[in-house]
């Protein structure tokens, strides 16, 4: 059986499980559950908190997890990236009291206060800035105000949590996050084609759409460079001879550019349909 570390807390629990059910994997009901197994398709998983899900990889008791990014380098194991997975987007990123930092550089000589403190301190050692670096455990916003630190390196996301700690961020982001599936590098346990397949099939379904329309036979090619698709446009015949359907997938996030441009030239009954499963 394929052994899966999945975050059992947290910003990414909710959405790490979402993904796993759309790809046809069983998932608890009850988030107290510590382990869940799924005979059928020979995968156990093991819900975790985020922060470890790196150090049972790295260490080979699990074969593959899926955590921040962040956190993975924060842990400093012998594990790789293998796919990301397009949700739990956050920087990491340096931030001060309004006003007292413009660039990384100032940070020679001062205390810094992160929940992050393997990836500050790589990054610190990269740029050539020696600086204290002070571990905490969370509300790292806080530590300025009450002295602990002179400036800190935290997770944004919207920036709500800086604004209403009267800090900025400075500097370029250190790193840019999103929760990401992790294995063993170089090892190839039994299952995990199958597992990144399916991971792939949840992330095609959910950035692409399947657009229908109709157009007239000598307008096709001009439309078909519009619509290109991944490999090529389906090009039927309609009983109108002088007209052809086409189908073809296309980004999501731009389905309503392309529809509007099929329009223009003369397409017609254009249809949008989502796609719940496929394999690339
Ligand atoms: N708004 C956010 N706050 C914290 N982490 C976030 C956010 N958005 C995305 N993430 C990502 O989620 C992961 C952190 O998840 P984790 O469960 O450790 O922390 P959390 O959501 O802050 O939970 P808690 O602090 O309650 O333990 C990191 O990879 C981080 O980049
Ligand atoms: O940019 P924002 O959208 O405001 O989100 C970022 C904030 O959210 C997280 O804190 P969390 O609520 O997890 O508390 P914690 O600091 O105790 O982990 C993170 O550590 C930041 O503080
Ligand atoms: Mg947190």
């Amino acid at each position: 059986m394929l052994r899966v570390a999945v975050p059992n807390k947290g910003s990414l629990s909710e959405s790490a499980s979402a993904m796993l059910s759309e790809a046809g994997y069983r998932q608890r009901r009850d988030t107290r559950e510590l382990v869940m197994v799924d005979p059928e398709n020979e995968i156990e998983f093991f819900f975790l908190r985020p922060r470890d899900i790196a150090v049972y990889v790295g260490s080979g008791t699990l074969d593959v997890g899926i955590t921040g990014r962040d956190l993975f380098l924060d842990a400093q194991v012998d594990a790789e990236e293998l796919l990301p997975l397009g949700f739990g987007a956050s920087t990491f990123r340096f931030a001060g009291p309004v006003g007292h930092f413009a660039s990384v550089a100032e940070l020679e000589g001062r205390r810094l206060a992160t929940s992050y403190d393997g990836l500050l301190r790589a990054f610190l050692a990269e740029e050539g800035v020696a600086a204290t670096v002070v571990r905490l455990d969370g509300a790292v916003e806080s530590s300025v105000r009450l002295g602990v630190a002179d400036a800190i390196a935290d997770v944004v996301e919207t920036g709500n949590t800086l604004k209403a700690a009267g800090m900025e961020i400075f500097g370029d982001p250190i790193l840019r996050s999103e929760a990401v599936l992790i294995g063993r590098r170089g090892s190839a346990p039994a299952g995990l084609d199958i597992l990144m397949r399916r991971l792939q099939g949840v992330l095609v379904a959910r950035q692409y759409v399947l657009l229908d329309y109709d157009i007239r036979k000598e307008l096709v090619d001009q439309a078909a460079a519009l619509t290109p698709g991944l490999e090529s446009p389906t090009i039927s015949p309609l009983r109108d001879s002088e007209w052809v359907a086409v189908r073809s997938m296309v980004k999501r996030n731009s389905t309503n550019r392309i529809m509007d441009e099929l329009y223009d030239l003369g397409a017609r009954a254009i249809l949008v349909s989502t796609i719940h499963a496929c394999r690339i």
